[in-house]
């Protein structure tokens, strides 16, 4: 889809890039990651010719990018920055149109498009399509941005640290957004980051750069299990086994729960309890199976009705949703002080448990 072949970028007597080769396949997130200053948005820039290669071929669906017009060819892939460059006169509608427009689209069309991306990207049409860019908060500027990247479809999205500027909980939502999006559009993706949290979790395959040069392409896994070389081992850093918990999803690892309705007789919690005679606590169930808390093996042994000795939960903070990542859930454990987190869907049903021991042999 996209091949780098022999690359390299020279200013002045300084390489930014060094003989650089790279494949990257359809549908694939590559993210091109190292210290600053390694050639990573040089490397993406000369993708789209916004820099011209000293020397080396670049292939892009088997056609050599010096044979397209630059701006036919920047129009083909969609490109997000750090500042997001948003037109600051223009609507949101108009700023997501731009390269539509540019491409003769009719009116009505554009603005189904803007409307479609608005929805896809969490932000409702009817409240955002009309507002200007310094009526955006960082994190719905940069959802724009990654709307108009979008607009006129492209198969290619060049991204250069697109959420570098955000805070750190805006980041993780955006991550998890795009990493939503790609499931389902599946383009692919070239995305520049030094943030190696952000490219475990979001890569099919990163490329660890060094002066210009390529250190390793592999995907997160194999990087993070085996690193290449000293600098890989030190870049990736000690706590890689830590980081491989960003790729492992709760989903894949939910246990069945120990539970109990609330309206259960003792009997029903008491021969629980006394099947399992290390088990600690019941959760408790409501309406629909939906979790509403536990109750704790009775001290003396005597049964206990499920509706007296509730602990109620936070419904918001404590259950786990499945889809959260590993790393996430041993953020709740250690926040909670527990061994075992009930795990709930978005009704609220309990859908089963994770126990910190499965999680730490993960
Ligand atoms: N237009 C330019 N003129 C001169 N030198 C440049 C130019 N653009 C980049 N460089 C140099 O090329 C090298 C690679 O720059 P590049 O921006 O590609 O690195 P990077 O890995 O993306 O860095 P960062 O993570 O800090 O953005 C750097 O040493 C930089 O100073």
């Amino acid at each position: 889809m996209i091949s780098l072949q022999h690359v390299s970028k020279r200013y002045g007597s300084s390489l930014a890039v060094d003989d650089l080769s790279l494949e990257i396949e359809r549908g694939e997130f590559c993210c091109l990651i190292g210290p600053s200053g390694c050639g990573k948005s040089t490397t993406l820039r000369v993708i789209n010719r916004l820099v011209e290669p000293s020397s080396g071929t670049i292939l892009v669906h088997g056609h050599d990018v010096r044979l397209a017009r630059p701006e036919v060819l920047r129009r083909s892939m969609g490109y997000v920055i750090q500042s997001v460059g948003l037109f600051p006169h223009m609507t949101v509608q108009e700023n997501i149109g731009v390269v539509p427009r540019l491409l003769n689209w009719d009116k009505a069309r554009i603005r189904r498009r803007a409307w479609e991306l608005l929805e896809l990207l969490a932000l409702p049409p009817d409240e955002y399509a009309g507002k200007y860019p310094w009526q955006l908060s960082g994190g719905e500027a940069q959802r724009v941005g990654v709307a108009r990247a979008l607009a006129a479809n492209p198969d290619i999205l060049l991204m250069d640290e697109p959420f570098g500027a955000l805070d750190p909980v805006t980041r993780e939502h955006l991550q998890t957004e795009l990493a939503r999006l790609q499931q389902e559009l599946r383009k692919t993706i070239v995305f520049v980051t030094h943030d190696i949290e952000e490219a475990v979790r979001l890569a099919s395959r990163m490329a660890l750069m060094r002066e210009g040069r390529l250190v390793q392409h592999d995907t997160p896994e194999e990087l993070l299990a085996h690193p290449a070389d000293s600098f890989a081992r030190s870049f990736v850093g000690a706590d890689r086994g830590l980081k491989r918990l960003s790729r492992l999803f709760v989903r894949d690892f939910i246990q069945p729960a120990p539970a109990v309705g609330l309206n259960d007789s003792p009997e029903r919690a008491n021969s629980l309890f006394r099947i399992d005679r290390r088990l600690p606590s019941l959760w408790v169930t409501g309406n629909g199976g939906k979790l509403l808390g536990w109750m704790n093996r009775p001290e003396n042994g005597n049964p206990e009705h499920p509706i007296e000795s509730l602990v109620p939960v936070d419904l918001r903070s404590f259950p786990l949703a499945p889809d959260l990542t590993l790393k996430q859930a041993l953020s709740t454990f250690i926040r909670f002080g527990v061994e075992t987190l009930p795990v709930i869907d978005q009704q609220g049903r309990l859908l089963g448990q994770l126990s910190l021991p499965i999680l730490l042999e993960a």
